[in-house]
């Protein structure tokens, strides 16, 4: 089994979780409310400025001219399209698109865009595209899985999501994400089995942080809710 086989492998129970979450669920029953539908644009606006920032560290970190432009392509295609999923979501929550960019970062978009980020200054090529492949892989898998209940209509607020998701140039066989994977696997027969071990637990890190970013989406979860958790301190917990 190749390194990215066991990824997807191990990952397997994290994808279950994400499925089972309410958020994705709310989609599939048509219910997502407009309130975690906005919170979810604005944070994952940010999420996406993080994942800029990790493609331009995947091409300074690239040993070669033809993964640079592998990646720089990718760059390139991420900033040219960032706004339009968004923008078509709004429509969908009643707000005004030019109000949704640059909202505060929320605790869990902080925490997954700092994992992603994590790897930035002593991580090598693996380190940094790990993580970051974790959630396209997430993204396209619960995309698969949304379209197979058949009940995403043209009418669900997060239509544009599962199609776009779906798009061949980023789950396709020869898509993107397979490209990520295949860098993966090339990189990873350098390592040994210690940094193999460590690759992996951020790859299933990014796929935790992915139920944790539906879940804050679903409860709004803010900074204010984190203090009055730690001021109320009567054990009732977080989420
Ligand atoms: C939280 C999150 N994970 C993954 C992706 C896919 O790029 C995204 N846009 N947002």
């Amino acid at each position: 089994m190749s390194f990215s086989q066991s990824l997807i492998q191990d990952a397997q129970p994290y994808l279950e979780a994400n499925k089972q979450n309410a958020f994705i669920q709310d989609v599939i029953n048509d219910q997502l409310t407009v309130d975690a539908l906005n919170y979810y644009i604005q944070q994952d606006l940010r999420y996406a400025d993080a994942e800029t920032i990790v493609q331009t560290q995947l091409i300074a970190k690239s040993k070669t001219i033809s993964d640079q432009r592998l990646f720089a392509d990718q760059l390139s295609a991420h900033l040219r399209t960032v706004n339009d999923l968004f923008e078509s979501l709004t429509k969908n929550v009643g707000r005004d698109w030019s109000t949704q960019r640059y909202q505060p970062i929320q605790p869990m978009t902080f925490l997954y865009r700092e994992h992603i980020l994590s790897q930035a200054r002593d991580g090598s090529l693996i380190d940094v595209l790990a993580p970051f492949e974790a959630g396209i892989w997430m993204y396209i898998e619960l995309g698969k899985y949304l379209k197979a209940t058949n009940r995403i209509k043209p009418d669900n607020k997060f239509y544009t999501w599962v199609q776009d998701v779906q798009d061949p140039a980023l789950a396709g066989p020869t898509g993107i994400s397979n490209h990520f994977m295949k860098v993966i696997d090339r990189e990873a027969k350098y390592l040994d089995d210690q940094r193999l071990t460590l690759v992996k637990e951020n790859f299933l890190r990014s796929c935790l942080l992915e139920w944790y970013f539906w879940e804050a989406a679903n409860k709004q979860l803010t900074w204010v809710d984190f203090e009055r958790s730690a001021f109320k301190n009567d054990g009732s917990g977080l989420l």
